[in-house]
């Protein structure tokens, strides 16, 4: 049994198409909700990702039945046996993913109390939940914290309230909409993220009966009702898978066409890719990106909570600016560590200095203190192939892009992670072409 190591052999810009399905950042997120209802629900354009794995599973120990439906990526999730299930081995799902601490609002509602594992997800800063707590706090439930996770009980029908998130945080966000939809009452909540994936999330409540209002400043209102149904849902496409492949195509100097990808989520990440040089052409099935010839612009970038530019976005994108010229300057607002990834690169050849202050004017909660959030991005320069570890899911994605971009043979370790996010990544790196392959005695899945 070896590790999952990928041969990047770099230097092939790649062309071609791949087609992107629904978010990862909504698809788990829909598919708890279909806990909420007292019929089936129907997903449509699903991905087959490990976080959509991981939910399944969690789902069908909860007592959800989940199978195909009529087309292929389509989930029906009957949620009819929950108060029945023998819910067992819950622990083997801590650290899997951030998903599971979406299932308090539902659990509490169905059954009166939740359990919760450790959580997963990437390690790009301390990514506490304390805004989960508190608002949950706020709607009744009582929250005792175990060695092995969270256990929590709602004495009495959880009540709407009136909450304000400390930042706009998309998790939090989500809770309070999966926990609001059945509390008696009105909830508000102030200062709400307002990603895309959020307001399709709202799309599917409303499908299933919720009641909820979205204002221009951040506010939603959700008025609680006694009964949601099922729904009957297409997941929004993944803007961010989207944007890495258009990062992949200016970092190689390539042409992918995106099947797929859809201009409205995407504005932010267009507008900046313009600025750099890339181009793109936008019809009703998909995004073509290319670089066009000549030299990258550098550019000022702050990631911010949307509609500013999405932070998952930053990591491939940062890949690209080591080949324009000039300095670009990153600040990154929503992670305190997210720019770590950068240290490979420079090994590689790349020249980006990281600081402590805030390089940019949007407000930012880690300015002054000990945190590597800014970065100076010095290009263009050459890249050579390297051996890479990947850290986390964007930070791998965008080694696989640097070694695609390097001269030379690069070994990319721990490529399975990437399969948490990324569709057949390894089908569609192929199908552009690139020049990549397994060790013979590789066992990896990807
Ligand atoms: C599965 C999923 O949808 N993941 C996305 C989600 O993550 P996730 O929902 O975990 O991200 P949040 O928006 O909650 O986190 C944003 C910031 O708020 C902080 N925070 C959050 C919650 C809390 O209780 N306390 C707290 O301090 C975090 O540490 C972070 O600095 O939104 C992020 C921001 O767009 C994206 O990068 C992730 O891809
Ligand atoms: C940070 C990310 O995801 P998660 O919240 O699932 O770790 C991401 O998708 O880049």
């Amino acid at each position: 049994m070896t590790d999952d190591v990928l041969l990047v052999h770099g230097g092939t810009p790649l062309e071609g198409e791949i087609r992107v399905r629904g978010a990862k950042n909504l698809v788990p997120k829909a598919m708890v909700a279909a806990l909420l209802g007292s019929g089936p629900s129907r997903l449509r354009n699903v991905p087959d990702i490990r976080d959509v794995r991981v939910v399944r599973g969690l789902l069908q120990l909860h007592g959800v039945t989940v199978g195909p439906g009529d087309e292929a990526g389509e989930l029906v999730l009957d949620p009819s046996h929950v108060e029945s299930a023998n819910v067992a081995d819950i622990d083997a799902h801590a650290g899997s993913s951030r998903i599971p601490i979406l299932f308090c609002g539902p659990l509490l509602h169905r059954l009166g109390h939740a359990f919760i594992p450790g959580l997963g997800g990437c390690e790009i800063g301390g990514r506490p939940i304390d805004f989960h707590f508190e608002v949950l706090r706020q709607f009744g439930a009582v929250i005792e914290k175990r060695p092995e996770g969270q256990y929590l009980e709602a004495p009495q029908r959880l009540r709407g309230c009136k909450v304000r998130l400390p930042y706009p945080s998309v998790g939090a966000t989500e809770q309070v909409l999966l926990t609001a939809v059945l509390a008696e009452g009105v909830t508000e909540l102030a200062n709400a993220a307002v990603e895309p994936e959020i307001e399709d999330l709202i799309c599917v409540l409303q499908k299933m009966g919720a009641i909820i209002s979205m204002d221009t400043d951040r506010t939603i209102r959700i008025t609680g009702v006694d009964r949601l149904g099922g729904y009957n849902h297409r997941a929004l496409p993944d803007r961010l898978e989207s944007a890495s492949w258009a990062s992949a195509a200016l970092a190689t100097k390539g042409n992918v066409y995106v099947r797929g990808a859809s201009q409205r989520e995407m504005m932010t990440f267009l507008n900046t890719y313009r600025k750099v040089g890339g181009a793109f052409d936008i019809d009703e099935q998909g995004i073509r990106f290319w670089h066009p010839g000549g030299d990258l612009s550098a550019i000022a970038l702050e990631t911010d909570v949307h509609p500013g530019f999405q932070t998952d976005w930053q990591q491939p994108l940062v890949v690209a600016l080591t080949q324009a010229s000039g300095l670009s300057i990153v600040h990154e607002t929503v992670y305190e560590s997210r720019l770590g990834f950068t240290s490979a690169l420079n090994q590689m050849g790349a020249h980006i200095q990281l600081y402590r202050e805030c390089l940019g004017g949007t407000p930012c909660r880690f300015g002054q203190r000990n945190f590597l959030h800014s970065a100076v991005v010095s290009g263009p320069t050459k890249l050579q192939g390297a051996d890479l570890v990947i850290p986390d899911l964007r930070g791998g994605f965008s080694y696989l892009i640097a070694a695609l971009a390097a001269e030379g043979t690069s070994h990319v370790h721990g490529i399975d992670l990437i399969n948490r996010g990324y569709e057949n990544f390894m089908e569609k790196l192929r199908a552009l072409g690139a020049n990549v392959e397994l060790p013979a005695q590789a066992t990896t899945t990807a």
